[in-house]
């Protein structure tokens, strides 16, 4: 058989329905209908091939960069995109651009920070593209803590207006995407100071740049921070540095929803909590989780392809070699990120639902739920980015040599995706987040306040930290209500035995300093539980198609016993399950990885990744691997001419010196 049949005869094995399957992944039809005819009409466009990206220079990637973005508007409005749609575009363009934080960041903190008046007066030109904007909240010496930024907005009573100002060299806005090069605008957070009084951190609508040629206004130094890791990848952005010299700004681009100040010069604070000025990084975060599940699909998509062409060792009497997917090894490395990847799916599509349900309550002024959407945001942006970031590289890793290579997508994938676990929150910040979410609930257990939501489970503590785990043969694990139990005992647990030693600091924030490696893995254990579960909950649903349900169910529990294996510590040091029952669950595992071998191709096809989008030669959708690296490795740069650059200054004197040496 070719190399180019081994993904057809695998396709064949597939033991459910593949184009019901790429419903589900997609979260409904029209959803996938909209993802399958933009993906195809960005792969089939020139304008956006990006298969030289890693070749060029940080000039030239920049420019092509603005030239995909342009290109990208002016096909949005000829088609006229719905905002479905032309989020889809962007997100299949797949180069980040100053459009993901105009979009994503400038446009979210106007909507969610902004008074009715404000968001009138700005949001239609921001949708027009008439001004751009991004969000500069990070500085040179402070990013994770957000109150202890430096850059100041005093009022001034006499002219109505903030002066903003960068008192320091550590107070220089560092990082914002799309600010160093392209936006107009900025919302910039600075710290509020009304005559002498510091009121803390609050958002500002900046102008900074003209938008007749685009120079900077008077009083801003502006410009890109440089080259970040790996070739192409994140440099596409245009990451920036920022710094103001008493810098007017009228009074009323103070984004006032939160906290107001009036043309006296009174500050005053409305109902809404002030966390809300946080708010924009809450819906980033969510977002952040289903990209999760893209950027992991993606390379398990690529290592899953090629690891079912690619053969070596086992050729018995001259026949084929075996296929390295058929090794346990690949497959106990695989198919558990194969799995983890619909795990993120799902959760993020549950936080999407979290989001707008917190949304809708702010609106009616029911602020109860936030603290819970803060936890759960923070704490499942953190543990799937960290996830991911691991994953491709494993990914990398599972396609031996190859992987290695620029051609294979995975080393800029990798590069373009780590920063995920450092932007919109330093995932170590963000677990301790949800750690003093967890201490507070474990706190207020017995005091009559029910936990609810993503908590409940400790209101039933008592039995959670005494209950015994009921597994006594390996199947047993595949019961829900089984892998239900001993996440929560273990979540419960991890949570209860740091507040039992918190409780003998006589200081709590030295007690929680102390203990805090201890209370990120409890967060973990929280996070886990709650990916599982929305995981379970999905099956309760209707999925039709044949043997769709039925894969799902198989890929949810080698998501739950994958994980109850890598944390079997956690789970036997608690108590939770027994040495015995973690054996179980990995001979149950291995089980399940036999189980659903015959259909991870078709589980990697049903993401419907167009070959433009993988940007991988080990992950076509042919398995033509070998004959398109060979013909790639000749298109490289150092391919054009047989004999090199730089022969005759450095490798031919080498080379001859030993006749100079003889001569002399
Ligand atoms: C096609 C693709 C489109 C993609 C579009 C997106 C593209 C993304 C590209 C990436 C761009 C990256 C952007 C950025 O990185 S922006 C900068 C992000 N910065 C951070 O995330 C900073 C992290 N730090 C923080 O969030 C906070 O400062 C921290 C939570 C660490 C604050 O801690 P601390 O408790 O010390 O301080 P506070 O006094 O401020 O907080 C006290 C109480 O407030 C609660 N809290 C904190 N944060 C929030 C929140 N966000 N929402 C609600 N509540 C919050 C906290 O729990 C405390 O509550 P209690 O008093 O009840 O305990
Ligand atoms: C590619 C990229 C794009 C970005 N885009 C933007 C943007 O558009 N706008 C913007 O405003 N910002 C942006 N940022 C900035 C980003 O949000 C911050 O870098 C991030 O929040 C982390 O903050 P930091 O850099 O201050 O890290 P630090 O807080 O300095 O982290 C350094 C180390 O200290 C540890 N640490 C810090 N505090 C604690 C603690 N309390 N307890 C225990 N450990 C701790 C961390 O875990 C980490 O290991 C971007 C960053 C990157 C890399």
């Amino acid at each position: 058989m070719e190399a180019v049949d081994y993904l057809a005869e695998e396709r064949r094995k597939a033991e459910f329905d593949v184009e019901e399957m790429k419903i589900v992944w997609a979260g409904s039809r029209h959803a996938y209908e909209i993802s399958d005819r933009v993906s195809r009409l960005v792969a089939s466009d020139p304008v956006f091939r990006k298969d030289n990206r890693t070749m060029l220079s940080r000039k030239d990637l920049f420019k092509d960069t603005l030239r995909k973005a342009a290109h990208a508007w002016k096909r949005i409005i000829e088609l006229r995109l719905s905002e479905e749609e032309a989020k889809t575009l962007r997100f299949y363009v797949d180069q980040p651009a100053y459009t993901d934080l105009h979009w994503g960041m400038f446009i979210p903190a106007i909507k969610g920070q902004g008074t009715e008046e404000q968001q009138q007066k700005w949001l239609p030109m921001a949708y027009k593209m008439q001004i751009i904007g991004c969000y500069a909240q990070t500085e040179l010496g402070h990013g994770s803590n957000v109150q202890g930024l430096e850059t100041t907005a005093k009022f001034d009573p006499q002219t109505d207006e903030f002066v903003i100002h960068s008192p320091t060299l550590t107070s220089s806005k560092w990082w914002p995407g799309g600010l160093g090069k392209v936006s107009t605008h900025a919302v910039v957070y600075a710290r509020l100071i009304i005559d002498g009084q510091d009121h803390g951190v609050h958002g500002f609508i900046v102008q900074l740049r003209s938008l007749d040629d685009h120079s900077p206004l008077p009083g801003i130094t502006v410009g890109d921070v440089g080259m970040k890791f790996g070739s192409g990848a994140y440099n596409s952005m245009d990451n920036g540095v920022l710094r103001f010299d008493h810098v007017r700004i009228p009074r009323n681009q103070m984004l006032m929803r939160v906290s107001q100040v009036t043309r006296e010069g009174k500050y005053m604070q409305s109902d809404v909590p002030r966390q809300l000025v946080y708010g924009t990084m809450v819906y980033v975060r969510q977002t952040i989780v289903s990209d999760a599940s893209r950027a992991l699909s993606r390379a398990v998509c690529i290592a899953t392809r090629y690891s079912a062409v690619r053969r070596q060792f086992g050729s018995q009497n001259g026949g084929p070699e075996t296929q390295v997917i058929n090794y346990k090894t690949q497959q106990s490395r695989l198919f558990p990120l194969l799995a983890s990847a619909y795990a993120f799916k799902f959760v993020g599509e549950w936080l999407k639902w979290l989001y707008a349900d917190v949304t809708q309550r702010l609106e009616a002024n029911d602020f109860s739920t936030l603290p819970e959407a803060h936890a759960c945001t923070a704490g499942l942006k953190s543990v799937t980015t960290s996830a991911t970031a691991d994953a491709i590289e494993e990914c990398r890793k599972l396609c031996g040599g190859h992987g290695y290579l620029s051609s294979s997508g995975l080393p800029e994938l990798f590069a373009v995706y780590i920063p995920a676990c450092t932007y919109e929150g330093d995932n170590i910040v963000l677990l301790l987040q949800v750690a003093r979410f967890l201490m507070k609930t474990v706190s207020q257990l017995g005091s009559g306040k029910n936990p609810v939501g993503t908590t409940a489970y400790m209101g039933r503590v008592e039995h959670l930290t005494q209950c015994n785990c009921e597994v006594q043969r390996a199947e047993d694990w595949l019961k829900p209500s089984v892998i239900l139990e001993a996440f929560e005992a273990r979540a419960a647990r991890m949570s209860v035995a740091c507040a039992k030693s918190l409780s003998k600091f006589s200081n709590p924030e030295e007690g929680f300093a102390e203990l805090s490696a201890d209370l990120v893995e409890a967060a973990v254990a929280h996070c886990q539980l709650i990916i599982v579960s929305k995981f379970i909950e999905k099956l309760q649903q209707d999925i039709p198609g044949k043997g769709v349900k039925r894969q799902l169910e198989t890929l949810c529990n080698i998501y739950a016993l994958y994980l109850l294996h890598k944390h079997l510590g956690d789970f036997i040091s608690t108590g939770s399950i027994s040495p015995k029952q973690g054996a179980l669950a990995n001979e149950q595992l291995r089980l399940l990885y036999s189980q659903v071998r015959p259909s991870v191709i078709a589980l990697v096809d049903a993401f419907n990744y167009t070959d433009h989008y993988l940007g991988s030669i080990l992950g076509c959708y042919d398995g033509n691997v070998y004959q398109k690296l060979y013909d790639e490795a000749w298109k490289d740069p150092l391919n054009e001419t047989v004999v090199p650059d730089g022969y005759h200054e450095y490798i031919r004197p080498i080379l001859k010196q030993h006749i100079r040496n003889a001569r002399l």
